[in-house]
C-alpha cells in the first residue's frame, strides 16, 4: 500500500540526534562537528549558513554516509544510515550529492555522464539513454547529449551534474555549493530551475553555501552554524510564499531577513 498520506509526508524525512565528528586521534585530532541535532520533513529545502571551515561539507557527507560520525545518530527515511558499523543500503540509496567541481569524466558523452549511476545500478542501455535524454532536456542540454564535458561551459556542465544527480529519482538531495563557481546570472537561472525540480518531485534538500541571498532565496529554513566545531547557533524559517521569484529578492521584508541572518552568522543580534 503506498503510504502517501500526510502523517507520513510530516514524518521526519531526515533526523541527525547529537552528531559529532572528530577526524584524527590525540593532539592531531581536528574536531569537526560538535553536536549537530535536526529534524527535516519530506520536501524540505533547508540550508547550511557558516564561516569557512565549520564543517558543513564534512556535515553532508556524514548524511551521504560516506564519512561515518565519532557521536550520534543518522536516520534518513527511517533507516539508520549505520547499524551495527555497517552502512546502510536503504539510507544511502535514496539520496544523490552534487559538488561545485561538476566531476564529469571526460571520455563520456553528456548523455553517458548523466546516465552513469543508472549503469552503476545495471539499469539496462536503452533505458538508460531515453532517460538521460528526457532529463538533459529537462535541465536545458537539449542538443548537448552527444558533446564532451570540455566543449560544455561551466553553467551546463552544472547542468549536466544536475542531470546526473537527479537521474536516480533521488528523494534527498545534498548540494555543496553547487552553483558557487558560476556567474551571479547563471546561478540565478539554475538556482530557479533547482527549486522548481526539487518542489515539484517533493525532493528533501539540503544545501550548502556561502551566499546568504542564496541561502534565504530557496530554503524553508536556515539552519546556520558557528565556527569549528561545528555547532548549530540558529534555525531560522524563510515565511515567504511559494512559489518565487527573483522579484522577492527585492522585497524589503526580503531585505530585513537578509540583515538577519547576517547577523546570527556573525554572532550580533
Ligand atoms: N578527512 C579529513 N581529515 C582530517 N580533517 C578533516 C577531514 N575532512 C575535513 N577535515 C577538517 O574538518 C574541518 C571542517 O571541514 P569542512 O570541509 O567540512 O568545512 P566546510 O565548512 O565545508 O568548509 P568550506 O566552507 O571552506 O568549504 C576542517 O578543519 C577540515 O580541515
Amino acid at each position: 500500500m503506498k503510504m502517501d498520506n500526510a502523517a507520513d509526508i510530516r514524518a521526519a524525512d531526515i533526523r541527525l540526534a547529537g552528531v559529532g565528528k572528530t577526524f584524527g586521534q590525540g593532539e592531531h585530532a581536528v574536531r569537526a562537528i560538535g553536536d549537530a541535532t535536526l529534524d527535516m520533513q519530506r520536501g524540505d529545502f533547508i540550508s547550511l549558513l557558516g564561516p569557512s571551515g565549520c564543517g558543513k561539507t564534512t556535515l553532508l557527507r556524514i548524511i551521504a554516509g560516506l564519512e561515518r560520525p565519532s557521536e550520534g545518530e543518522i536516520v534518513v527515511r527511517g533507516h539508520p544510515v549505520w547499524e551495527g558499523g555497517k552502512r546502510s543500503a536503504e539510507a544511502t540509496r535514496p539520496v544523490s550529492m552534487m559538488f561545485q567541481e561538476a566531476r564529469l569524466f571526460p571520455w563520456f558523452t553528456v548523455a553517458e555522464n548523466v546516465a552513469l549511476p543508472l549503469r552503476l545500478r545495471g539499469v539496462r542501455k536503452a533505458e538508460r539513454e531515453a532517460r538521460a535524454h528526457a532529463l538533459c532536456e529537462t535541465v536545458g542540454l537539449k542538443g548537448f547529449e552527444r558533446m564532451r564535458p570540455s566543449s560544455l561551459s561551466g553553467g551546463m556542465r552544472q547542468r549536466a551534474s544536475l542531470a546526473r544527480a537527479l537521474i536516480t529519482e533521488p528523494q534527498v538531495l545534498l548540494l555543496d555549493e553547487p552553483f558557487g563557481a558560476l556567474d551571479a546570472m547563471t546561478r540565478d537561472t539554475l538556482n530557479m530551475e533547482l527549486m522548481s525540480v526539487c518542489a515539484q518531485a517533493q525532493v528533501t534538500t539540503i544545501l550548502v553555501t556561502h551566499s546568504i541571498t542564496e541561502a534565504a532565496f530557496l530554503s524553508d529554513r536556515v539552519v546556520v552554524l558557528a565556527a569549528r566545531p561545528a555547532r548549530i547557533t540558529e534555525v531560522i524559517e524563510m515565511p515567504f510564499e511559494r512559489p518565487r521569484t527573483l522579484d522577492l529578492q527585492r522585497n524589503p521584508e526580503f531585505q530585513d531577513m537578509l540583515v538577519r541572518l547576517r547577523a546570527s552568522l556573525t554572532g550580533g543580534h
